[in-house]
């Protein structure tokens, strides 16, 4: 693997994506994300932004071209190499994804418990992280009686609680109001300072000034425009 390999952590080379027969929705995308950065994924609605998190979060394959994952070929690879790559990415959707009947403990321990954690080693990492989003007190709440914001701390803590390496956000703060907006972005940051690699798309321009050290990715009719360079090259850490 060569230097520039390692110093990545997922690489697009060249990939387009069609539905059906249609015409491509995705065109052309090469691009590098690097480990520790905090990007955003803007554009006009129908851009394209949910194709390329499901391409990301490998959860659709690409018409063509090369997606490289933490250095590993993921088109090629066989797909009993899938899961283990998948676990490396949290995910994060607009309208929360709960499990409706699990308690919010539950929910968060979920990924735990299918990766065959015991219960005694569950039970300290789920709490601490519901105590970080702020919501250790609602521990035994079904979703239904949450409201949006708590719904998608939830979610959050759900999708941190493997520790992955990527999280992936598809409009996280689509059904939040502007308060709780910048309340889950300073948690995507706080994540972030701690090493994860974070991807927010999100048409709301306002977000992104919110987030000063992040990158923006733009995508314009399923093309991405750089015009800065900052997706070729090492960006700095945020300090
Ligand atoms: N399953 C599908 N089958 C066929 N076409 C699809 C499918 N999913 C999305 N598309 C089309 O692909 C294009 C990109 O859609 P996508 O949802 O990725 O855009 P987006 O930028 O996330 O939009 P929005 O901000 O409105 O959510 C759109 O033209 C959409 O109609």
């Amino acid at each position: 693997m060569s230097s520039r390999a390692e110093g990545e952590i997922i690489h697009f080379d060249n990939v387009g994506l069609r539905y059906e027969h249609d015409r491509e929705v995705l065109s052309d995308l090469s691009f590098t994300l690097f480990p520790g950065s905090f990007y955003f994924l803007t554009g006009a609605s129908g851009a394209g932004k949910t194709t390329l998190l499901r391409l990301i979060y490998l959860a659709q394959r690409p018409s063509r071209g090369v997606i490289r994952m933490f250095g590993k070929d993921a088109i090629t690879m066989p797909r009993s190499g899938l899961p283990a790559l998948r676990r490396r990415i949290g995910v994060v959707f607009q309208d929360f994804r709960l499990v409706p009947h699990l308690s919010a403990f539950d929910n968060v321990a979920l990924p735990l418990r299918v990766a065959g954690f015991s219960e005694r080693d569950i039970a300290g990492p789920v709490h601490d992280i519901l105590e970080w989003v702020g919501l250790a007190d609602r521990k035994e709440s079904r979703p239904a009686t949450l409201s949006g914001g708590e719904q998608q701390r939830i979610a959050i803590a759900r999708a941190v609680i493997g520790r992955p390496d990527v999280l992936v956000a598809d409009e996280p703060t689509g059904n939040v109001d502007p308060d709780m907006a910048l309340k889950l972005m300073r948690l995507f940051e706080l994540l972030n300072r701690q090493g994860t690699t974070i991807v927010v798309a999100t048409h709301d321009v306002h977000l992104l000034r919110k987030v000063p050290d992040a990158l923006i990715m733009r995508l314009d009719r399923g093309r991405m425009s750089d015009p800065t360079g900052a997706l070729r090259y090492p960006p700095r850490r945020p300090s």
